[in-house]
């Protein structure tokens, strides 16, 4: 075929006029673009080899060469993969085929400036090589096609472009870009490395490149060693190289990497010096195809609360870096899970934007949460080692071994962030809950299960109980506890910032409802017998006329004034109503700069103390009743509103 010249199809000319004369932010990724195309013409090859052997010809080894010309100003990616026909150079040089760049042109307003921006986010396939190129040849030979039937098609990157039939012995493509002068940097051995190291390290595919040495430069006078020399350089050797790691350790087969291999890999990829605690390897298949290999670290980072974090996956497409912190692909309260995902699916040039509304990432997200889950149940499962633990742990497997105390390991460093997920991840609550752990009046350790506490629930007990606290020993000292302590019913003891929060979003585990001591009329319903009953009856009906006192004296800061037996040594405690936020949330908030509703406590009395016997009657009512309440705003965390007032009552009463 003699010289024909084509037009672009409109979409193509008019976005080469957008590549051409944007200023392109992010110019290098012109050469992940057409690695990545040589990359798939190889994948092409092998597959249609697997019918046709002979399709190797005699190079049945799949790569890719870069090389430049400095003086001739040229760089060339070079494949020896599926090659093209004139036809197909012609149909797919000048045409938009793919789905993504469609996508792409669908979303250009028109306006330079940010189109300029939108195509810094995309791809756009081999069109991007006219960011550095003012002219590009593709030269190329379909494998299996006679040498003379090779095509060489050339474009300005203006309206049209040219194709010939040329004779080309080697089968598959070179393109050949004429860099422009501004662009002239990419023709240098260091750079191309350094950002193939970048976008390409985890193509499987070697990528080589001739190999430099340093050469002094040539004596022109032999008798003066400084002045006489010409200036020495970087001469090629003939030799290649390859300068990738042409090798992603997601693709292999689990059986054949080594634990040693993945924590390598995690390290590089976290940046983190301490090994992974634990890790999960999967090829997901049927409607979205990927490859996921997630990493929990051993240590929470220092900003694990920043909950602006970026997510720690890395997302590849077909082993073509496409980006880092894709937090499209976990949720935020996995944040901490590190690795890579490599979608079969989605297109190369997927930004951000396009991420969070692709169907194939809502998949693969929730894929990859539920493998993060069953990885920490699994984890949680063999926590501990069964009971009567000495001769079980002798029959306990190696791997089973290993991972004794694991999950209390991960739950010190991530539980609080997991809580997040109760009220984010609402499908996956109920997994979430299971996964809790907390510390009791039974454990000071953070390790009591809602389960766990259900199995050790005393008879009549219809609910699980538990308070919330700053700290593990305001929690276990807290006068609401009393009564419990007393009967001996466990109570979990929440310490983390976010349990007040957390716990809004659940009210039940596994149909028994979650009640916090600290709120709400006291009922230990069954758990108290009949005589019980009636003796707290009988003491709010003496002690009515003095709570009639109270109640008038606090009624600035209490919304009301009761009787309780949940107390045994303490004289009074707080506690806000079934639906009021708690006082430690408020509290909170306040210390957060939020706006928090003004909240009025109910104060309980226990009538059975000397202090609370002593009210009635005694000429320092008002002043006992407001140390009363006081102190029980101490008791339990707080402040008083005047402190000063609180001292100067309490002195008057001591001297
Ligand atoms: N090195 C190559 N060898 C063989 N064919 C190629 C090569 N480079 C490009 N092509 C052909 O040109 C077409 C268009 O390439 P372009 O990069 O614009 O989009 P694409 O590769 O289809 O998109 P994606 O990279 O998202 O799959 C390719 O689909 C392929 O058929």
């Amino acid at each position: 075929m003699s010289k024909q010249t084509h037009a672009f199809q409109a979409e193509v000319a008019q976005l080469l006029h957008l590549v051409t004369h944007s200023l392109y932010s992010n110019q290098e990724i012109f050469l992940r673009e057409l690695i990545s195309n040589a990359s798939d013409a190889c994948d092409k090859l092998r597959f249609e080899a697997l019918n046709n052997n002979g399709l190797y010809e005699d190079a049945p080894d799949l790569q890719v060469r870069l090389s430049f010309d400095k003086a001739a100003k040229t760089l060339t990616i070079t494949d020896n993969g599926i090659g093209m026909t004139a036809q197909e150079a012609i149909d797919h040089l000048g045409t938009i085929a793919k789905s993504g760049t469609k996508d792409f042109m669908s979303k250009l307003s028109g306006d330079q400036k940010s189109d300029a921006q939108l195509i810094g986010q995309f791809g756009v396939g081999f069109y991007s090589g006219f960011i550095v190129a003012e002219k590009i040849t593709v030269e190329t030979r379909r494998a299996g096609a006679a040498a003379a039937e090779g095509v060489r098609w050339i474009s300005g990157g203006t309206g049209d472009f040219e194709v010939e039939t040329i004779t080309r012995a080697e089968r598959g493509t070179s393109v050949i870009l004429h860099l422009r002068e501004e662009a002239l940097e990419y023709a240098n051995t260091w750079k191309l490395k350094e950002i193939v190291g970048k976008y390409s390290d985890h193509i499987s595919l070697p990528i080589l490149m001739e190999k430099e040495e340093w050469q002094d430069g040539e004596l022109i006078d032999p008798n003066d060693e400084n002045g006489g020399r010409k200036p020495g350089g970087m001469v090629k050797t003939g030799e290649w190289e390859t300068i990738n790691k042409a090798s992603a350790l997601w693709t292999r087969p689990k059986k054949d990497i080594t634990d040693e291999q993945y924590a390598d890999f995690y390290k590089q990829i976290s940046r983190d010096f301490e090994a992974p605690l634990t890790w999960t390897h999967n090829r997901v298949e049927g409607s979205t195809e990927y490859t996921q290999l997630l990493y929990i670290p051993s240590k929470a980072p220092q900003d694990l609360w920043n909950r602006d974090k970026k997510a720690g996956i890395k997302l590849y497409v077909k082993r073509v870096f496409i980006m880092d912190e894709a937090e499209a692909l976990m949720p935020s309260y996995l944040r901490f899970v590190k690795g890579v995902v490599d979608s079969a699916d989605l297109p190369l040039n997927v930004s951000r934007e396009l991420l969070q509304e692709s169907r194939d990432v809502k998949a693969i997200r929730e894929g990859c949460t539920k493998r993060v889950l069953s990885m920490l149940e699994d984890l949680a499962k063999h926590d501990k080692a069964p009971e009567a633990s000495a001769e079980v742990t002798d029959v306990l497997s190696e791997e089973d071994k290993a991972k004794l105390g694991q999950y209390t390991k991960f739950y010190a460093e991530f539980g609080a962030v997991l809580k997040e997920g109760l009220g984010e991840d609402f499908g996956n609550k109920d997994r979430l809950s299971k996964l809790l752990r907390f510390a009791s009046t039974t454990s000071d350790t953070v390790s009591v299960s809602f389960a766990d506490y259900k199995a050790r629930m005393k008879e009549g007990q219809d609910a699980i109980y538990y308070i919330t606290a700053d700290t593990l020993a305001a929690a276990k000292n807290s006068p609401q506890l009393e009564v419990f302590k007393k009967k001996g019913i466990e109570v979990l003891l929440m310490t983390d910032r976010v349990d007040e929060w957390a716990l809004n979003f659940v009210h039940e585990f596994d149909g028994t409802p979650l009640q916090s001591v600290a709120k709400g009329a006291f009922d230990l319903g069954k758990l108290q017998d009949e005589e019980e009953k009636k003796a707290a009856e009988d003491a709010a009906e003496t002690f009515k006329p003095v709570l009639a006192k109270l109640k008038e004296a606090l009624k600035d800061k209490a919304e009301d004034v009761r009787v309780t037996s949940r107390l045994v040594d303490s004289p009074a405690c707080l506690v806000v109503t079934d639906d009021g936020m708690s006082m430690q949330l408020a509290r909170m908030l306040k210390q957060a700069g939020q706006q928090a509703p003004e909240v009025k406590p109910v104060l309980e009395v226990n009538p059975e103390h000397a202090l609370v016997k002593k009210l009635d009657g005694s000429v320092h009512f008002h002043d006992l009743a407001h140390i009363l309440f006081d102190q029980a705003l101490l008791a339990e965390g707080g402040l008083p509103a005047d402190p000063a007032a609180y001292v100067k009552r309490v002195n008057a009463l001591l001297s």
